[in-house]
């Protein structure tokens, strides 16, 4: 691959943390779910920024499921799973990877890189990181600067600009060359893709690196810019160091009336070396964020204590480019979409001020009917063991929630199952769901 070296601008980020199977009790998790809200925040809202260390402590004193979560605090042996139902709000339940792919569009892949590349990668990334910097916007005349730091690693040469992508120029992003190892990861990481989706043709062209120095260093709910990756685009995250919780929620309405007012949160702890591939409905259809802890409650890696490092790879598509549109005030407007419906709207960076510009984005919404097409139809060629709904990019669909995986066996049965299928499960391997009526 190819290099470059300039400074770019981004405004997201995301992440991940450690290993753990754990159960929280529903009142808890709306607890959780409501410090989440408050203590962390995407990077569009400056609320992220807000928590004092103390307010973190407090926060965790007062949620038992931020302090219960660590993993040195869990049994050594795999627990089982419980499923703890409060009330009519909802419920948590711990699940397997396995499982997570069957109710949400993505999959987590444990000790993704060869262990000696992705110690290496670390070290190397830990020494740079240093020189990455804070993204900084303006939200009603107040500055606000991102709680993490980050950079752009540019593999293809002569791809589209960063800056169409939200990593706009006037952002001064740090942007660094991609040292072998990273480029050695990136083909690796291509590889975790391309085994799963041959037909896709995905292929990095660029990573944004994040650095969350501590417990307090957060990226909260988003979904990534879709500039430059088009409708649809497969993300994949790559977590190094020590394990943070990355989160997903579903952002929109589910298909089923049944389930219109619920909201599934996922959390899932990331240990060093794992990866989560984010399928093409997930920006669309779901937000992720890696929230605030307590460093008491974040998972030190050996090396790296208490920082987190992730790389999250994307796509961009030069041919996009010739859709690219102008807000009022002249810099590129950011494609968004939201409840199925594609979008372009003024998304001010660095100094600049928002200037109203909004508008339905007709090309995108096309674009996004091709590819469910496309890959609805290659995904139907293909030889999967068992039926199409047994693939994990599809299976999520089947189910309109986690109640029909709940609801179709018993949940001890289901853990058995699962552990059997995974051989012999890891707490790293379980993550915990909560359904509740929260409305998104
Ligand atoms: O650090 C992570 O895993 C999340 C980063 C992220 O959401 C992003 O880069 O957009
Ligand atoms: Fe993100």
């Amino acid at each position: 691959m190819k290099r470059k070296a300039r400074q770019v601008p981004i405004l997201q980020a995301l992440a991940c943390g450690a290993a753990a199977r754990q159960v929280v009790d529903l009142e808890e998790a709306s607890k959780e779910e409501s410090h989440a809200k408050s203590l962390s925040a995407d990077a569009e809202d400056p609320s992220c920024e807000k928590a004092t260390p103390e307010q973190i402590a407090n926060a965790a004193t007062s949620c038992p499921a931020l302090v219960s979560w660590p993993l040195h605090r869990l049994p050594a042996q795999p627990a089982t799973v419980r499923t703890v139902r409060v009330g009519e709000t909802g419920r948590a339940v711990s699940v397997s990877d396995q499982e997570l792919a069957a109710i949400a569009p993505v999959q987590l892949i444990r000790h993704a890189l060869p262990h000696e590349l992705a110690d290496q990668l670390l070290d190397s990334l830990l020494q740079e990181s240093d020189s990455w910097k804070a993204s900084s916007w303006i939200v009603h005349g107040n500055q606000f600067t991102t709680p993490r730091t980050s950079a752009i690693y540019e593999f293809a040469a002569g791809g589209p600009s960063s800056s169409e992508d939200g990593f706009g120029k006037e952002e001064s992003r740090t942007r660094c060359e991609p040292s072998a190892t990273l480029d050695r990861a990136a083909d690796l990481v291509q590889n975790l893709v391309r085994e799963r989706r041959p037909f896709a043709n995905w292929a990095p062209t660029l990573a944004l690196g994040n650095r969350y120095e501590n417990g307090r260093a957060c990226v909260g709910w988003h979904s990534d810019f879709l500039n430059s990756l088009g409708p649809r685009p497969i993300i994949v995250g790559l977590s190094l160091g020590s394990c943070r919780r990355f989160c997903l929620r579903r952002s929109t309405a589910p298909d089923s009336p049944r389930d219109a007012s619920k909201t599934i949160v996922a959390s899932i702890p990331m240990p060093h070396n794992t990866v989560v591939i984010m399928w093409d409905d997930c920006q669309e259809e779901w937000q992720h964020s890696v929230p605030r802890q307590a460093d008491s409650t974040v998972e030190k890696h050996a090396v790296a204590g208490l920082v987190r490092l992730s790389l999250t790879f994307r796509m961009s598509r030069p041919e996009l480019a010739q859709h690219r549109k102008s807000c009022h005030c002249g810099r590129p407007s950011a494609l968004k979409s939201k409840e199925g419906r594609y979008y372009l709207a003024c998304c001010p960076m660095g100094t600049s001020k928002q200037c109203g510009f909004w508008e339905p984005c007709s090309w995108a919404q096309e674009e996004a009917e091709r590819l469910r097409q496309k890959m609805k139809l290659e995904m139907e060629s293909l030889e999967f063991p068992g039926t199409r709904a047994e693939s994990p990019q599809y299976s999520h669909r089947r189910l309109t929630g986690i109640q029909e995986f709940s609801n179709s066996r018993s949940r001890n049965e289901a853990s058995t199952t699962w552990n059997a299928r995974s051989g012999n499960p890891h707490v790293a391997d379980r993550v915990s769901i909560e359904i509740s009526d929260d409305d998104t």
